[in-house]
């Protein structure tokens, strides 16, 4: 049987709650399977020189977790250069706070290729490679380069936005020509996988071969839709432990008199949580009944706070939360509550049943586990309504939500009245056709069906050689 190997950039023990989707989703798609994990360790270590890394190992239950360090010149240009100033702001539409800055992309090379060198004396000739989100999309070219065989697959968590956008990235060629390095490549939506097919054929000059495979370069990808899932009863699990019970009745009892709404985000300018706080102004000016009553609880969780755009959007938040409370609040109620702390994912469940309107209203996010988590937290009995952003890629699947745009301030403050006040039947109706989706898609169906297509042969006509030892892509020019 074949063994799983994981690559990522974020990873975590997967015996162990972790805030952030993509390590929470792993972890749990890898308890199942046991194999191999591989990434950053979360360390960034002074002693190392950019490139080089030592490699340290571990087991956790099934799982081997296999890390490297970071030196800080690679921290800087890979990760909070490269991956989250240039890659991460394309891909979510974001051209405006793109900072494409030369030194990043070298960064970015080095640190895929050191990752390559490391992980191939750990690899066996039946394992599948499964790598994982933006930080990686060159890996397997590195890898082939190095004289790796294996079926390798890819996932991107974020994303993909239309072509004439991916086409503004300096390098963008460069770039994605690496994904025709993987056998199969998954994404979260079919709009993403319409945005990829557009850009191989018109930018790329790709040829369709039908059934989602694409072909140029002297090679052949497959893509498609994955939706990413929850472990759904392992949240549900979460949900009756003791941490998530006292947590919603604690809620329950400090605001029995009032209607919570709460968004959980990572502080990040894609989450759309400043738009989110000036539709709930709204709500409170457009409909006065909700002052004294609804309170919004806003965890807005730390993140790459070394980037610049992040530590702007902290100060702009903090400005918008401080104003409407200092304008709506009053001696015995105040409309915001503003948490700039992780919140332990063991009181995630209990916090999201305390409260009937989660707000999930991203501006452009690749999946959002939140949306999910907060349906699978409810109450069938007495449910809350999921106010969800259409530019999720939650919302693709989750059409029994109510569905915002959230640049539209009156539109918000509209559904979120809609929410507070919506009927019984209306909120069991809706809560029983969104657990279906989500329990049908949960994390193991997510892993399965990537799986399963990643290992499923090429079509004997379209049979690709197997991949040779090739050189690495050539150097892009700097910027
Ligand atoms: O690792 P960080 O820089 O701390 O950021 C956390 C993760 O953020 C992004 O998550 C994405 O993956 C989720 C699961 O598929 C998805 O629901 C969400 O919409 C995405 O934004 C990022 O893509 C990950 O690499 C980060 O680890
Ligand atoms: O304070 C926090 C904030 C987030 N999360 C978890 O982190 C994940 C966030 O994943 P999502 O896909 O919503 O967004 P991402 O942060 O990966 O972009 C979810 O499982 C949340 O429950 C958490 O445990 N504590």
């Amino acid at each position: 049987m074949s063994r799983l190997v994981v690559v990522s950039n974020r990873l975590a023990d997967p015996r162990r709650p972790a805030a952030g989707g993509l390590a929470v989703a792993l972890g749990e798609a890898l308890n199942r399977t046991g194999g191999l994990w591989f990434g950053w360790s979360g360390n960034v270590n002074e002693e190392q020189q950019p490139g080089e890394a030592h490699l340290q190992t571990r087991q956790a239950g099934r799982v081997t977790l296999a890390t490297v360090d970071l030196a800080p010149e690679d921290h800087a240009a890979y990760y909070q250069g490269y991956a989250n100033s240039v890659l991460w702001p394309v891909f979510h539409y974001r051209l405006d706070l793109a900072d494409f800055h030369g030194a990043y992309l070298d960064g970015y090379r080095r640190v895929n290729r050191m990752f390559a060198a490391k992980l191939l004396p750990l690899l066996r000739d039946e394992d599948v490679i499964w790598v994982h989100d933006y930080h990686l999309i060159p890996l397997a070219t590195e890898l082939r380069a190095l004289g790796c065989r294996q079926r390798i697959g890819f996932f991107l968590h974020i994303p993909v936005p239309p072509p004439l956008i991916l086409a503004a990235l300096p390098q963008h060629d460069w770039l994605m020509r690496a994904f025709f390095a993987y056998d199969l490549v998954g994404l979260q939506s079919e709009a993403d996988v319409a945005h990829f097919r557009r850009y191989m054929l018109n930018e790329a000059q790709a040829e369709d071969l039908g059934d989602g495979r694409l072909a140029a370069f002297s090679r052949e990808t497959r893509v498609g839709a994955f939706p990413i899932g929850i472990d759904v009863q392992e949240f549900e699990r979460l949900g009756r432990a003791a941490d998530a019970v006292q947590t919603c009745e604690a809620l329950r009892q400090e605001y029995s008199r009032r209607k919570l709404l709460l968004g959980i985000d990572r502080l990040d300018y894609s989450k759309g949580i400043p738009q989110r706080v000036r539709a709930f102004r709204e709500l409170l000016e457009k409909y006065p009944e909700n002052r004294h009553s609804a309170t919004l609880i806003m965890i807005a969780s730390p993140s790459r706070d070394d980037v610049l755009a992040y530590a702007d959007l902290r100060q702009e938040l903090e400005g918008l939360c401080g104003g409407i409370n200092g304008d709506y609040g009053d001696l015995d109620w105040m409309p915001l509550r503003y948490i700039h702390r992780i919140v332990a994912r063991r009181r995630v469940p209990g916090l999201c049943r305390a409260v009937r309107v989660g707000l999930v209203t991203p501006l452009r996010d690749g999946m959002n586990l939140v949306a999910k988590e907060y349906v699978v937290s409810q109450d069938p009995q007495d449910p809350g309504v999921l106010v969800l952003s259409r530019f999720a890629g939650a919302a693709e699947q989750l059409k029994d939500a109510l569905l915002v745009n959230p640049y539209d301030t009156e539109g918000m403050a509209d559904a979120i009245q809609t929410a507070l006040h919506m009927p019984l039947e209306e909120r069991q109706a809706r809560h029983r056709a969104l657990m279906e989706t989500i329990c049908t898609h949960d994390i193991h169906w997510w892993r399965k069906s990537f799986l399963d297509a990643l290992h499923a042969p090429a079509p004997e006509a379209q049979a690709q050689p197997p991949a040779e030892p090739r050189a690495a892509l050539p150097t892009p020019e700097p910027v």
